[in-house]
C-alpha cells in the first residue's frame, strides 16, 4: 500500500525567497494529520506543490504513489483540495456545480449518492437547487469545501477550512470529516485553531520558515513538553527568587508557573509559605498544543 503522501527533499524558491527548504514527509493512508505553522511558514506552498499548482524547484512529491508532476492527472484525481477561490459557472446551482466538478475527474451518475451525502454533511441540502451566485458568503464557503470532495478523493487536504466560519458549520464540518476519516479517507488539515488540531489529529507537523521543526504524534508532543501550568493569584513582585525560573507569564494579577509533575506544586507552595506570601487563588491546567506550538516556534 503506497503512502497517501510522500514528499522527498522538496525545495521551492520564489525568486530568491527559499519558501520550502528540504521537506521530507510521509503521511500514511488513513491518517488524520495536522500541518501547523505561523503565517508565512510555507504550508500553503507545500499544499500547492501537492496539488500540482506549483512546481518544486527540486525534490519529488507523490499522492498514493503517483508523482504529482510526471503523473499529474492521476495524482490530482486522488487528491481533494479546497481551492482558494470558487471556480464555477455562476449559472450552475450547487448540485450541478458538484456534479460538474466530479465529472471533471471522471465520475458519472454513480456518484450522485455521494453528492447527496456531501450536501447533507455540509448542511447544503436545502440549497442544492440554489444558484451559486445567490449563496451567502458562508454558504459559498461550504460549497467550496463540497467542491473539493465532489469526486470522492481518498486524500483530502483542508487548508484553514474553518477560518471565518460560524460555530455551527465548524461542528458540522468536523463531524463529517471525522466520518470520512473513519471510512478510510486520509485527512490533512492546516489550521490556526490549535484546539481543533489537538482534538482531531493523531499526528502533527509544525513548520517554520520552510522547514519542519517538529513531527510527532499529538500525544508525544503534548507529553514531551512541560505538561502543566500552575496559575497563582499573588503579588507578582513578591515571587521568591527560587521560583523565578519557573515563571512563564504574568497577567491580571496571576503568575503562571510551568511545572512538569504534580509533586512540584508542594515545593512551590512551601516556598511561598516560608516567604509569607498569600496565595489568593490557584489553578492547575494541562499544557495544550498551543503551548507546545509557542514553545517550538520560539525555540527555533
Ligand atoms: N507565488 C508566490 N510568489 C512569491 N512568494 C510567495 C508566493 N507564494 C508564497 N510566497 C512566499 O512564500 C512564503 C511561504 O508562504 P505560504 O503562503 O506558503 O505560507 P503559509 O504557511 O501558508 O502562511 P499562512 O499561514 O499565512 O497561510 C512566504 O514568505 C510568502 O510570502
Amino acid at each position: 500500500m503506497p503512502p497517501a503522501i510522500q514528499i522527498d527533499q522538496v525545495h521551492k524558491f520564489f525568486g530568491k525567497l527559499h519558501a520550502v527548504r528540504g521537506i521530507d514527509l510521509t503521511i500514511e493512508q488513513g491518517e488524520f494529520f495536522a500541518l501547523l505553522g505561523p503565517n508565512g511558514a510555507g504550508k500553503s506552498t507545500l499544499i500547492n506543490l501537492l496539488a500540482g499548482l506549483l512546481r518544486p524547484t527540486s525534490g519529488t512529491l507523490s499522492v498514493m504513489g503517483h508523482n504529482v508532476v510526471d503523473d499529474y492527472r492521476a495524482a490530482r484525481r486522488l487528491l481533494g483540495v479546497v481551492p482558494q477561490e470558487l471556480v464555477f459557472d455562476p449559472f450552475f446551482n450547487v448540485r450541478e456545480m458538484l456534479r460538474f466538478q466530479a465529472g471533471y475527474f471522471g465520475r458519472g451518475p454513480e456518484n450522485d449518492a455521494w453528492i447527496d451525502e456531501i450536501l447533507e454533511g455540509l448542511g447544503l441540502t436545502d440549497k442544492a437547487n440554489t444558484n451559486m451566485r445567490a449563496l451567502s458568503g458562508g454558504m459559498k464557503r461550504r460549497a467550496l469545501i463540497g467542491q473539493a470532495l465532489a469526486h470522492k478523493p481518498p486524500v483530502i487536504v483542508l487548508d484553514e477550512p474553518t477560518a471565518g466560519v460560524d460555530v455551527e458549520l465548524r461542528q458540522m464540518l468536523w463531524q463529517f470529516i471525522k466520518r470520512l476519516n473513519k471510512d478510510g479517507h486520509t485527512i490533512i488539515l492546516t489550521t490556526h485553531y490549535l484546539e481543533e488540531a489537538e482534538t482531531l489529529c493523531s499526528r502533527v507537523a509544525m513548520m517554520k520558515q520552510g522547514e519542519i521543526v517538529a513531527l510527532d504524534s499529538t500525544r508525544n508532543l503534548l507529553d514531551r513538553f512541560q505538561s502543566k501550568q500552575l496559575k497563582l493569584k499573588l503579588d507578582p513582585n513578591r515571587l521568591p527568587e527560587e521560583l523565578l525560573p519557573l515563571k512563564r507569564a504574568e497577567e491580571n494579577g496571576y503568575v503562571t508557573l510551568g511545572i512538569t509533575q504534580t509533586g512540584e506544586i508542594e515545593h512551590v507552595l512551601t516556598k511561598l509559605r516560608s516567604a509569607d506570601i498569600t496565595v489568593k487563588d490557584l489553578q492547575l491546567t494541562e499544557a495544550d498544543l498551543e503551548d507546545v506550538f509557542i514553545e517550538i516556534v520560539r525555540g527555533h
